[in-house]
Order: structure tokens, then sequence, then C-alpha cells
């Protein structure tokens, strides 16, 4: 006779049917297993009070943990890195040549840019009624290739070993699935030797290539500078001054030979955080010396976001970046997501999560700089965000509206009513930058000891 097995039905939990105990145990057995499921209760609860005090001891200890969250490119780690400038000044200090592997690969990435599109010209590229806000001509005529100007010829010529260079630099600082720097830079011994002052290695190769005006230095400087190089950048909205990384403008003192990178070049380098890092120090400055404090730094990039949950349990507060300039962008790793979209849906999510219920927010509506300047240079905020309407179209405007959006979706969404504070900030920016993050330090050590003085 066939028999055809029938499915478990669905109620049927495989799990607990394999933890009940066996049908024919013995009251021997049945003694010893529940001898040994008390133990493993008591075990149980005995690790669950020892991380209960850990906790408290280190709310006791003065240990202050504070989660960045927000997108890719919001300004997490700049924020961190500012934290770092402030209140651990020497250590910042004495990193800083580190990043010179990474300002080097950042302005390599805007040359290259400019190379593609300037050896990508059309017709369409030079016409004289070329508008910073228009879109380029679409019909054949206008999108005919043409040749470039004998000067522009020569430029991309002398450029082009920049691609060896590239390459080298992916491979120093790249991981094989990456776009873009992850990490500081490989060297002989491990961490912590500065990147571009070995010499006999590729950082060697780099520095008498590249980082010496003469002669490369030059034709970089020059193809900035062109105005036929600039034309085309703006028809074709690529504007590089607003790109993260951007040092074209300071190239005759980041290509020398000796640079070392300022505190300013450091801020605006971009290196992407894959993974989640707990930076630890100690305040050198400020009146809450001797406190140690917790940076949680993660990658927000949407496939790095399923790692900020383990986070949620144990923090004091947090700064969720929203970068206000993106409302014309769209995500790199989803060029179908609007940027500023992107972020209302996360700081929607932050707000609404019980986890979180009880842990302070501070929001920074980040990157106001370049939103001044888009919306100088023409950009209309109505055109991306409706309900922006018939407001005037300046920044002191924008940040007012989008401060009041964000606030009402922290009202909205909280399961509990908390503390909520709100700035709108450059985090490049060290001047604006600085009573910013004071004030911020003050609010989590206050509610962090009240907190204390609670348990
Ligand atoms: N002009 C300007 N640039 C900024 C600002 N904030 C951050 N940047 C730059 O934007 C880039 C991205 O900043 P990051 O701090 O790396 O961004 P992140 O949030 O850590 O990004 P992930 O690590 O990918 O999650 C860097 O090159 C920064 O220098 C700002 O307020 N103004
Ligand atoms: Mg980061």
């Amino acid at each position: 006779m066939l028999v055809i097995p029938t499915r478990d039905p669905p109620d049927r939990d495989p799990l607990s049917a394999a933890l009940r105990p066996p049908i024919d145990e013995t009251e021997e057995e049945k003694a010893s297993r529940v001898a040994e499921e008390d133990e493993a209760k008591r075990v149980s609860q005995a690790i669950d009070e020892s991380i209960r005090m850990e906790k408290q001891q280190r709310k006791k200890q003065k240990v202050v943990r504070l989660l960045l969250l927000g997108q890719s490119e919001s300004g997490k780690s700049t924020t961190l890195r500012q934290f770092q400038r402030l209140y651990t000044p020497s250590a910042f200090r004495e990193e800083r040549v580190l990043w010179r592997a990474v300002i080097q690969l950042n302005i390599v990435r805007s040359i290259r840019t400019m190379l593609d599109a300037v050896t990508d010209v059309r017709r369409g590229d030079l016409l004289p009624s070329a508008s910073y806000t228009s879109d380029p001509d679409s019909d054949s005529e206008t999108e005919s290739h043409i040749s470039l100007p004998p000067r522009l010829e020569h430029l991309c010529a002398r450029l082009r070993p920049l691609r060896h260079i590239e390459a080298m630099l992916i491979a120093k600082l790249v991981p094989p699935n990456e776009h873009e720097a992850t990490h500081l830079g490989m060297t002989v011994n491990g961490y912590g030797t500065p990147n571009g002052l070995v010499y006999g290695n590729a950082s060697a190769a780099f520095l008498t290539d590249v980082t010496v005006p003469q002669p490369r230095g030059v034709y970089l400087i020059a193809l900035w500078r062109d105005p036929m190089v600039k034309q085309i950048l703006r028809r074709r909205k690529i504007r590089l001054e607003e790109s993260p990384g951007f040092y074209l403008n300071d190239l005759e003192r980041v290509t020398a030979l000796y640079f070392l990178p300022s505190d300013d070049d450091v801020l605006k380098a971009r290196l992407k955080t894959v993974g989640v890092s707990e930076y630890r120090f100690e305040m050198e400055a400020g009146s809450e010396s001797g406190a140690e404090w917790r940076i949680i730094d993660v990658g927000g990039s949407r496939s790095q976001r399923p790692m900020w949950v383990p986070f949620f349990d144990d923090v004091d507060a947090i700064i969720f970046l929203a970068p206000i300039s993106g409302f014309d962008q769209t995500l790199v790793e989803d060029r179908s997501v609007n940027r500023l979209e992107d972020s209302v849906v996360l700081w929607k999510a932050v707000c609404s999560n019980k986890l979180l219920a009880k842990v302070d927010l501070v929001l920074f509506l980040n990157k106001c700089d370049i939103l001044s300047a888009k919306l100088s240079s023409g950009v209309r905020l109505a055109k991306y965000v409706r309900s922006f309407g018939e407001r005037p179209n300046d920044a002191e405007t924008a940040q007012k509206y989008f401060r009041s959006k964000f606030n009402a979706i922290h009202r909205e969404y909280s399961p509990l009513p908390r503390k909520f504070y709100g700035f709108c900030t450059s985090v490049t920016d060290t001047t604006t930058t600085g009573g910013i993050l004071a004030s911020v330090r003050d609010m989590v050590i206050r509610e962090h000891l009240r907190a204390s003085k609670l348990l």
C-alpha cells in the first residue's frame, strides 16, 4: 500500500517538540532532569544579573555611550573626528599624517571625474545658452562628439598616468567588494605607519609621480581652472565643490612634496565606514575631564543598517545626522531613492523604535553650507520638495522649514515624551561645530548623571 506522508500541522512547533520530556521517563530520570533545569535557570539568572550590574557600574563610572546614526555620507564619521579633534587633540594631531593617502585618492577621483567628462565632450556641452539648471540637449546634433582644443588634449595626455596611480591607491585603501576607501591604508609593519612617508614602497612612487608640483601638479591645476572644463561640468551638472573629498581649490598645497594634512583636510576627507567601530576616549580637555566616552560610529549605507540594532540597547544618546543638502540627490547604493526621503524614513524609524523610547535624541540637520551654496546658485528647493511651496528660496527659510518637519515627526512618532535637541550644522566647519558639540556633550553628561542618580 502506498503511504503518502502527511505534513506536520502548521501549529506544531518542532523546537518545543524536541525539548519536551520523553513520554517513558522514569521517576529518577525526571528528578535528575528537573535538577539540571533548575541549575541551568540559576546560571542564566546569574548571567542576566551580572549584565545588569555591569550596565549600572558603567553608568556610575561615568561611561557615556553616544551612537551616531544617519545615511551614508551624512557626516557621522566627520562628527566623530570633530569630537576627537576637540577632546583628544594630541591623538588627533598624531593621526593626521595617516590621512594623506585617503586625501590623495579623493583628489585623483575628482580629477578622473573631470577627465571622463572632458574626453566625452559633446557639441551640446559647449553651447553658449547652457545654464546651470538646464538639462543637456538630447538631439543628435548636440549629442555628437567633438574634438578637444589642443591645450586640453595635451593636458589629458599628461594626466593619463593618474589612472595607474588611482589603481595603486585602490589596491591600498579599497577592499575588493567596495568602490570607496574604507581604511587608512596598509602598512609594511601593521597599523600606524604613516602612509606616503615610507619611501621605497608604493606610496613613494605616488609622491614622486603626483605630489611634486612639477611637472604633474601644474597640469592638475590647469585642468581644474580651464574655462571650457568648467563649462562642461556645469552643463553636466557635476558639482565637484559639493562632493565629498573636494580639494581642487587647494591643489598647490595638497600636491606639495611634504604635504601634511591640516585639521580641516582631515575633516574634509571621505573614508567610508564599513561595520561598526566603538571609539573610547577620556576627555583630555573640557569640564568633564576624566569621563570615559564611547562613541559608536556605524556604516550608513543600506547594507550596513542591520548592524545598528544591537547597539540600541545601551546608549545614553543618539546623534542623528540628516544631510538636508541632499534634496536633489539620490543614494549611491540605490539611484532610485532620493536622499532626503531616505533620511526622513530613517528618522521616523529611529523616533518610533521602542528600544530607543527613553534615549535622548540630538538631530543634526547637516551640510547646511552645501544647502546654502546650492540654493544661492539657483537650484529651487520647491522643485524637489513640493510642500516648500512659495517660500523664499534661501538657506535660512529652508533650514527653518526642515527643522519644523523633523521636529513634527519626532513629536508624532516617539512612543514616550523625551528630550530633543535640533541643530543646523556643517560638521566640516571647525568654528561653528565646536560650540555645538560642547552643548551636546554638556547635555548628554547632564542626562547621564541624572539617570545614574535614579539607579
Ligand atoms: N561641505 C560639507 N561636507 C561635509 C559635511 N559633513 C560631512 N561632509 C563631508 O561628507 C563626506 C561624508 O562624510 P562622512 O562623515 O564620511 O559620512 P558618514 O555618515 O560617516 O558616511 P558612511 O561612513 O558611509 O556611513 C566627507 O567627505 C565629509 O568631509 C558638511 O556639513 N559640509
Ligand atoms: Mg562613516
